[in-house]
């Protein structure tokens, strides 16, 4: 998919999964799981043993039906391996300058993690698309809405403790979407799979409602 539709699709549903998880089959099964719920962006993260054949295993079941991407990338090698695989999308705690320059080689959108002005607009200088506030929760969403006035043209998509209850206030400050990590995937512990689909559900539906009100 080009780079131009892959942040299109992330910014029209609002919301990217970030699935960590201690092997390859539940990590397939957790992507699965939102995928069915309609949260179709995955971000899978290289914590996960074998997180490259995870995301070649989505990519050739999915292709038509998500965005596949890859997370804590924390490298310009290990973005390599997760472009090789096939992912459409890299994100990383940190903003790092190799990888931002792997990642325009082939086009694909890099989200670094950024927590000040000064990471933002290094970030920005190598021509990066949307930046990943991390963690999320350590700063809030008048971080976001404070930086938006000097920078109103940033794109940015917070992870880190994004939940039901403040999603729509992330969304409503002027985040293109949010990443949703453990409160999405926690039952998976469980085997609770279908309970992750019905989560990822709500998630999509109150991103939904969220935009649907700013038009
Ligand atoms: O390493 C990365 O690339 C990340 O995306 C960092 C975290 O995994 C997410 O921030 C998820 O955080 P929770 O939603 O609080 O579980």
């Amino acid at each position: 998919m080009i780079k131009m539709k892959v942040l299109q699709n992330i910014k029209s549903l609002g919301v990217v999964a970030v699935i960590r998880a201690d092997d390859p089959d539940s990590a397939f099964k957790i992507s699965e799981a939102c995928i069915e719920g309609g949260l179709t962006n995955i971000e899978l993260t290289f914590t996960t043993p074998e997180a490259d054949q995870v995301i070649k295993k989505l990519k050739s079941a999915y292709s038509d039906k998500a965005v596949i991407g890859a997370g804590t990338v924390l490298d310009a090698h290990t973005a390599r391996i997760s472009i090789m695989a096939g992912a459409e999308f890299v994100v990383s705690p940190a903003f790092d300058e190799e990888t931002a320059k792997m990642c325009n080689l082939y086009s694909i959108p890099y989200m670094p993690g950024c927590m000040t002005i000064t990471e933002m607009k290094e970030a920005l200088k190598l021509g990066v698309d949307v930046l990943k506030l991390f963690p999320g929760s350590a700063l809030g969403p008048d971080f976001v809405k404070a930086v938006k006035g000097p920078l109103p043209h940033v794109q940015i998509m917070p992870t880190g403790g994004v939940d039901l209850d403040n999603i729509g206030t992330w969304l409503q400050n002027g985040c293109i979407a949010v990443g949703i990590g453990g409160n999405l995937t926690a039952p998976a512990r469980d085997n609770r799979y279908d309970l992750i689909t019905e989560t990822a559900a709500q998630y999509v539906a109150k991103a939904a409602q969220v935009i649907r009100a700013q038009k």
